[in-house]
């Protein structure tokens, strides 16, 4: 069993020390603005403190009215915003942690129309023109993050991060793309920066010596015109003299084209950026971003790289990682697959953040870990796909007896499928945590068993169906030709693929179907392949540190075809679309809408499209049309009245994924 030493060790701050190198990562989690969100963060954040977490960051909070990310976003500003605070700062105490709170400014990310930036310049993520800030607006906007530290100072916290990175007001001043002034606060690099250090100054003027203040410093832009690793060396020496505790690094600005969280993103694979600064400023360093295991945290610290870790989303999919970590049971672990689908996802479409994994994050109030049944039910879930899995584990975990019937043998359903995509690598760790919560809680497992109505009905109070789905077969004359497979076939590895191959269907699984069958084999190691691939300048010398993308073509021929207009790909993944149509352009994947399927033969797939007939000379064809519910045994038992429940893609086949599977699989056990 590994053992965490460094992780573990305590981080010593002059003034405080903190107990363990993690830093739980800041997250909006939309609690802020929500009229019950003191009570729910305080239990959301109590619950990582209690977890072992070193030190807690808050979601980016607005120094001003003009700073907020929305109309309605939260604003520590005056003394009247401190009560909502102070529930959260006493449940993290209580429970033995530490808390900051992040001052963020969003400057022209602002999405409402009092948005102010450097220079008038618009974002290409948001519709409005900021407003220029003239130089008396910068003094009070310096003013603000200081009153607001000092705020956060009365409420409570033990210190705050200025958020300086992410494409963030701070960090647009620091670029000359969108900082064109020609002031004391534009121009050259130093006068660029001044606006950092000066909030630096003012903050740690207003809270003294013996509060925390941590830098949120942009160390990789990823942004036309964007900085440079020399210029981030200066003004991290002059944020450390500024009497900044710790730097934190920041990754991309949001408008960058080139993934910074999403699971294309090698674990750890952007620890080598913090190290660039190590050996120029004195102060503790801390790496970021898919840092989501104890072991690659470990590594990171050992090798020298930083001086501690930040993991967000990892502390949403388990509050306990610390802990568990510590014990030495870190195959207890819920790992966090990098999905985005229910945080960011969530926090894009204006909903609370939760987790994929874990649909009790930011529900804490709502699902006391306490919440033991008063009667445990002798309950039956039919098949091991997200749904079975999820609800057979919440019910065991409140103390049901609980029976897992599935018909393969192994669980996973069509998530098991969905592991052999390169980018959902992750989704393993997913299925080895149900693996061991399904022995941990002694569900009793009935591998290579499809479960019949007679054997259930009278045996069980309740009855789950989470038979899931199958592969739709859509009606295109010659579908049962040679050349024509499905997509479990291809990827579970029971045949090969061709060498030009057509994808019918081009939502979530027909994207997947082409990332797999475009990848090539790298002799790189992930990180230096993702550098590669993507087009970073790894000496961070060029400005934004921006370099050539250089994917490599895999030598298949491939085309993914939709039968509506728009983009292909339209499925789980608000926040990581985008990647998958990037990876596919610059892979040369073909990809065609509107198209009509006229037939298969052995000449190849005909289609039609804008009024032309067209025949793609393919060897392969592979079926990504949809899926359907399997529903026999729930059409048998419903009929029959017997206590049954239909989950995931039993219930809905056209809009599952494992998100909704995996929610109402635990919605459904905490009921009973
Ligand atoms: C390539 C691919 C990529 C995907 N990517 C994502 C993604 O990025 N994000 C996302 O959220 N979702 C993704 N999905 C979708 C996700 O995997 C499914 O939505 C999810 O697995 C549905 O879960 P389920 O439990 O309802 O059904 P399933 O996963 O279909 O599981 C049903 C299980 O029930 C068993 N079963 C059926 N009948 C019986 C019976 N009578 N007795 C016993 N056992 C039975 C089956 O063998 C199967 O194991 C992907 C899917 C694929 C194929
Ligand atoms: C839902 C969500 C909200 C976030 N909000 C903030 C924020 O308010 N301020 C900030 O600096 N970073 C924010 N981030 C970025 C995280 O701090 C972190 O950099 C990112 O999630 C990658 O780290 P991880 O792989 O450990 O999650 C947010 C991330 C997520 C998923
Ligand atoms: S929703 Fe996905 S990315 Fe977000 S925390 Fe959960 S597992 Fe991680």
């Amino acid at each position: 069993m590994p053992t965490f030493t460094q992780l573990l060790s305590p981080l010593d701050l002059g003034f405080t020390t903190l107990k363990n190198r993690v830093l739980m990562g800041s997250m909006h989690t939309g609690l802020e603005e929500a009229p019950d969100g003191p009570e729910r963060m305080a239990a959301f954040y109590a619950e990582r403190a209690k977890g072992g977490v070193g030190l807690i960051v808050t979601g980016g909070i607005a120094p001003n009215a003009a700073g907020r990310i929305y109309e309605d976003a939260a604003m520590l500003a005056d003394e009247s915003d401190i009560p909502r605070h102070l529930p959260i700062t006493q449940a993290v105490h209580d429970a033995g942690g530490k808390i900051c709170l992040q001052i963020l400014h969003a400057g022209r990310y602002a999405y409402h129309t009092a948005s102010v930036a450097p220079s008038a310049i618009a974002s290409p993520i948001t519709p409005f023109t900021p407003h220029a800030l003239s130089v008396e607006e910068i003094a009070s906007t310096i003013a603000d993050f200081a009153k607001t530290a000092k705020l956060a100072q009365s409420a409570g916290y033990d210190g705050v991060e200025i958020m300086g990175s992410e494409g963030y007001l701070i960090n647009q001043f620091l670029c000359s793309h969108v900082n064109q002034r020609d002031d004391e606060w534009g121009g050259d690099a130093s006068r660029r920066q001044r606006i950092a250090v000066e909030i630096s100054k003012a903050v740690r003027a207003a809270v003294g010596p013996n509060f925390i203040v941590i830098f949120r410093l942009s160390l990789l832009d990823l942004v036309q015109d964007g900085g440079t690793l020399p210029e981030a060396i200066i003004l991290a020496q002059a944020l450390e003299a500024a009497g900044v505790s710790l730097i934190n690094t920041g990754i991309g600005w949001h408008e960058a084209r080139i993934p910074t969280i999403a699971a294309a993103v090698p674990r750890g694979g952007f620890s080598w950026v913090t190290r660039k600064l190590k050996d120029h400023v004195s102060i503790p360093l801390i790496a970021v971003n898919r840092i989501n295991t104890p072991e690659i945290a470990e590594h990171i610290l050992a090798s020298g790289d930083a001086d501690m870790v930040s993991l967000a989303r990892p502390l949403l999919a388990d509050p306990d990682f610390v802990n568990k970590a510590a014990a030495k049971n870190s195959h207890l672990i819920n790992t966090c697959i990098a999905c985005n689908q229910a945080c960011l996802d969530h926090v894009f479409e204006g909903k609370a953040a939760s987790c994929l994994v874990n649909p009790r994050a930011c529900r804490e109030t709502e699902f006391p870990q306490t919440a033991k049944t008063q009667q445990a039910k002798r309950i039956a879930v039919i098949g091991a796909g997200p749904a079975g899995l999820s609800c057979a584990t919440a019910a065991a975990s409140r103390g049901h007896k609980v029976t897992l019937f599935e018909a393969s043998d192994a669980i996973g359903g069509q998530f098991g499928i969905a592991q052999r995509i390169p980018g959902k690598e992750e989704f393993t760790e997913t299925l080895r945590y149900y693996r061991n919560q399904l022995d941990y809680l002694g569900v009793n497992v009935k591998l290579n068993h499809v479960a019949k109505a007679l054997e259930l009905a009278g045996e069980f109070d309740e009855i789950v169906i989470a038979s899931g789905v199958k592969p739709r077969v859509p009606n295109i004359d010659g579908i049962t030709h040679p050349s024509v497979v499905s997509y479990p076939a291809l990827l579970r590895g029971e045949v090969k693929p061709g060498k030009k191959i057509a994808i019918i269907g081009a939502g979530g699984i027909g994207v997947d179907t082409a990332v797999f069958l475009s990848e090539t084999h790298s002799e790189l190691s992930p990180t230096d392949n993702f550098i590669r691939d993507w087009g970073i300048d790894a000496s961070m010398k060029s400005a934004g540190s921006l370099a050539k993308p250089a994917m490599q073509p895999s030598g298949r021929e491939i085309w993914l075809l939709k039968r509506s207009k728009g983009k292909p790909g339209s499925g789980p993944g608000k926040t990581t679309g985008w990647i998958h149509r990037a990876t596919l352009q610059l892979r040369g994947v073909n990809l065609l809408g509107s198209v009509e399927y006229l037939k298969i033969d052995d000449a190849g797939l005909h289609i039609k499209q804008n009024n032309e007939e067209i025949c793609l000379e393919v060897d392969q064809i592979v079926l990504c049309a949809g899926q359907e519910s399997v529903t026999t045994l729930w059409d048998e038992l419903s009929a029959s009245g017997a206590p049954v429940h239909r989950i995931g893609g039993a219930l809905l086949a056209g809009e599952v994924d494992a998100k909704r599977a995996i929610a109402e699989g635990f919605n459904l056990a905490m009921g009973f």
